[in-house]
């Protein structure tokens, strides 16, 4: 791994406490919210008190609508506008996000000061209780002819009906716990979650295999925990330089890219994924789809990890002019 930890100087502390941290107030959220606070405290040992920091759960537009598609009600941005909204109005100093539900273009005066270490970025297969587990080697193949799949992501979808025309979708929404009881009582033989999930809440489904990015390419920023403040706040942004993972930097940053330069109307599939190769260099994998399978277009870059954002963006407008126009109207 060539990239530096800059982690060189322990930051010092001056302002007032509690530092008040905004957050979702689901469960993955308050947990990604304490592995934040957690790094945090190793670095700055004066933060270590108990009553340094107040939590501040915000419900957002995401979590209030629960019966539509993501990409019918507006996409990702609904996660964080309330959130956006109590950093800028100083009600909240951070705010601690999943990467993949955060818009690739900052609002003015905000900034993503801090990626944490990835957790695994794949997606996961979950079969319900009447399928018989899943063979990692062939994740798709547990699941009879027909079978209704419930997941609310047209990147999904498209990824799984490009392979299995057969399968149909039903649209599930809610938080991971939700998602699960829904599995469970029926409403699908199936279903798709982020490993990220299920792992921070220490979930292991009985028969759900991690499916190879390369079958089914994850979201950009997935399994990334992504912090921001406000662009003016150079207090925290040098307090939360020491906890940022560089290596989660440099592939967001070509995944986030890759999304950018693709701008989809929120209605399209669209996947990146990037992994450091061990000589300082970095993979990228885009992925561009219809979300009823019928097109699907999937290309890979390599270029040095410093060009991790040239990289996403050269692939993203290559995979943009090569997609039929509809997708990007
Ligand atoms: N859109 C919801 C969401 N946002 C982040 C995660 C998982 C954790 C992560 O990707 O970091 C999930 C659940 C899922 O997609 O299964």
């Amino acid at each position: 791994m060539a990239l530096a930890h800059p982690a060189a100087a322990v930051p010092q502390h001056r302002r007032p406490l509690p530092l008040r941290v905004g957050t979702r107030g689901s469960p993955l959220a308050l947990w990604q919210t304490r592995y934040f606070l957690d790094r945090v405290t190793r670095f700055c040992p004066v933060l270590r008190d108990a009553k340094a920091f107040e939590e501040h759960a915000i419900t957002t537009s995401g979590d209030r609508i629960q019966d539509r598609k993501l990409a019918e009600i507006g996409g990702k941005g609904l996660f964080a506008k309330e959130i956006h909204e109590a950093l800028l109005d100083r009600r909240v100093d951070f705010a601690v996000h999943s990467l993949k539900d955060l818009e690739t273009e900052m609002p003015p005066g905000i900034v993503l000061a801090c990626t944490l270490t990835r957790e695994d970025a794949r997606d996961c297969l979950l079969p319900g209780p009447a399928l018989p587990a899943c063979d990692p080697a062939d994740p798709f193949a547990a699941l009879p002819q027909g079978a209704v799949i419930g997941t609310s992501s047209v990147r999904r979808q498209s990824q799984l009906l490009y392979r299995r025309p057969d399968l149909r979708v039903t649209t599930f929404r809610g938080n991971v716990q939700t998602r699960l009881r829904k599995l469970a009582e029926g409403e699908a033989a199936a279903t798709l979650l982020a490993l990220a999930g299920l792992r921070r809440m220490e979930l292991d489904p009985p028969g759900s295999v991690a499916i190879d990015p390369e079958i089914m390419v994850p979201a950009a920023g997935q399994g990334i925990v992504g912090v921001t403040v406000r662009a003016d706040d150079t207090e925290l942004h040098e307090l939360l330089a020491a906890i940022e993972d560089p290596e989660a930097r440099a592939v967001s940053s070509a995944e986030r890219a890759l999304l950018a330069a693709l701008d989809g109307s929120c209605r399209t599939p669209i996947g990146g994924h990037a992994r450091l190769l061990p000589n300082g260099r970095l993979r990228l994998t885009g992925l561009v789809a219809r979300a009823d399978g019928s097109f699907l277009l999937k290309r890979s870059e390599e270029g040095s990890a410093r060009d991790a954002v040239r990289i996403g963006a050269e692939l993203g407008h290559a995979l943009r002019r090569d997609s039929p126009a509809d997708l990007f109207a």
